[in-house]
């Protein structure tokens, strides 16, 4: 991520019954699901729906190149922030799409349980000629 110094034109939202854990993506998405249509120059959100879907993806994808550059490194504490810009851009991508959260724990809760490679072995195989 480049410029953080850009983040400061709306207040931050703090609400009371505020939890650290994986209910701040929902908050996320409710937050960036606010922005859209609104004031691109006091919302970084906003100004990145603006631009389009190809930029979305484009952030998106420079944000995940980021992430695993410091996986890979082993930067632990890099890795985190990095982490934090995957999340809101894909975040960002699933406002953009019409994606919802609950979307996607679904199929996360569908795949609970089934190990990946038990699923793998058990897909059509590709017919060869
Ligand atoms: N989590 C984030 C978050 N992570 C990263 N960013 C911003 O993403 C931008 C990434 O900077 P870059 O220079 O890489 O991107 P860019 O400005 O599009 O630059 P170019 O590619 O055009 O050069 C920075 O401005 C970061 O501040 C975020 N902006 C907002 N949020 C969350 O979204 C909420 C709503 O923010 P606004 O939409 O700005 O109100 C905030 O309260 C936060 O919770």
């Amino acid at each position: 991520m480049g410029k953080p110094a850009k983040r400061a034109s709306v207040a931050k939202e703090t609400p009371a019954e505020a939890t650290v854990d994986a209910r701040v993506l929902q908050r996320l998405f409710d937050t960036v699901l606010s922005r859209r249509g609104t004031d691109p120059s006091l919302s970084h959100s906003a100004r990145l729906m603006a631009r389009g879907r190809n930029k979305i993806a484009q952030k998106f994808g420079e944000e995940a190149v980021e992430c695993l550059i410091e996986a890979v490194n082993g930067n632990h504490k890099e890795l985190i922030g990095e982490s934090a810009d995957v999340l809101y851009h894909l975040i960002v991508m699933w406002v953009d799409s019409g994606v919802t959260p609950e979307e996607v724990w679904n199929e996360l809760q569908r795949r609970e349980g089934t190990s990946g490679i038990a699923e793998k072995a058990a897909r059509p195989k590709e017919k060869i000629g």
